[in-house]
């Protein structure tokens, strides 16, 4: 197991360890499709993700000093703040820690249908209110993850939960899509 895996995580670091399938402290793109596909997306978003998501973030959270070829597309796990981008929520601060109040800030400024949930008009709205000027790489990244989360977690009614969105920023999201998987498919295979 990585050494960073031996100190306390930061969320946003928890939010990445899943990924890491191998605990080695870096995510390969293999590993992120394996985590996409884990947690039930298709062929082709997971494939997508490997390379978008590696490509675009992994050369940031490489350390100096590391000799690790760059055409790997590692992520470090350790430098995985450094992955952060413009127009997003400020709920994870420059050094990846939780800011709850940004949190709260999200559903008092966007949740107009009920108090605990954003539809997916409301979530166009955070993306457009979170968006600073020119910054296109910033706006798509986040429009990519608030659109996958959206297509993975909404409810049959078209709504995204405030506890699903907490359980995206401490990690422990994922983990619960992937047992939910797998239970459905050993029930499914017993029927
Ligand atoms: C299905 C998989 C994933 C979903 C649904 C997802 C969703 C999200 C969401 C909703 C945010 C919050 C953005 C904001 O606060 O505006 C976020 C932040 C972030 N995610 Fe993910 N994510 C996923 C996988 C990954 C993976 C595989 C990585 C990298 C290994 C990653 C790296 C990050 C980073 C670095 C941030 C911080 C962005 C920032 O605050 O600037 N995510 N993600």
């Amino acid at each position: 197991m990585a050494d960073v895996y031996k100190g306390e995580l930061t969320p946003l670091q928890r939010h990445v360890a899943f990924f890491d399938r191998d605990k080695d402290g870096v995510i390969y793109p293999s590993e992120t499709y394996e985590g996409f596909r884990a947690i039930g997306a298709g062929v082709s978003l997971s494939a997508f993700s490997a390379l978008f998501i590696n490509g675009l973030l992994g050369p940031k959270t490489v350390p100096e000093n590391e000799k690790a070829p760059a055409f790997k597309l590692p992520i470090y796990v350790k430098n995985i703040h450094k992955g952060k981008h413009g127009s997003d929520s400020g709920v994870y601060d420059a050094n990846g820690r939780f800011v709850p109040e940004k949190f709260e800030e999200i559903f008092k400024k966007h949740a107009h249908t009920r108090p605990d949930a954003l539809t997916g008009k409301e979530l166009q709205e955070l993306l457009k209110a979170n968006r600073e000027p020119k910054d296109f790489k910033g706006w798509l990244g986040g429009f990519t993850e608030w659109k996958v989360l959206y297509s993975l977690c909404k409810d049959e009614k078209g709504f995204l939960h405030k506890d699903t969105v907490r359980a995206v920023y401490d990690g422990s999201l994922f983990e619960r899509l992937e047992k939910e998987r797998k239970f459905k498919e050993s029930t499914k295979k017993k029927c």
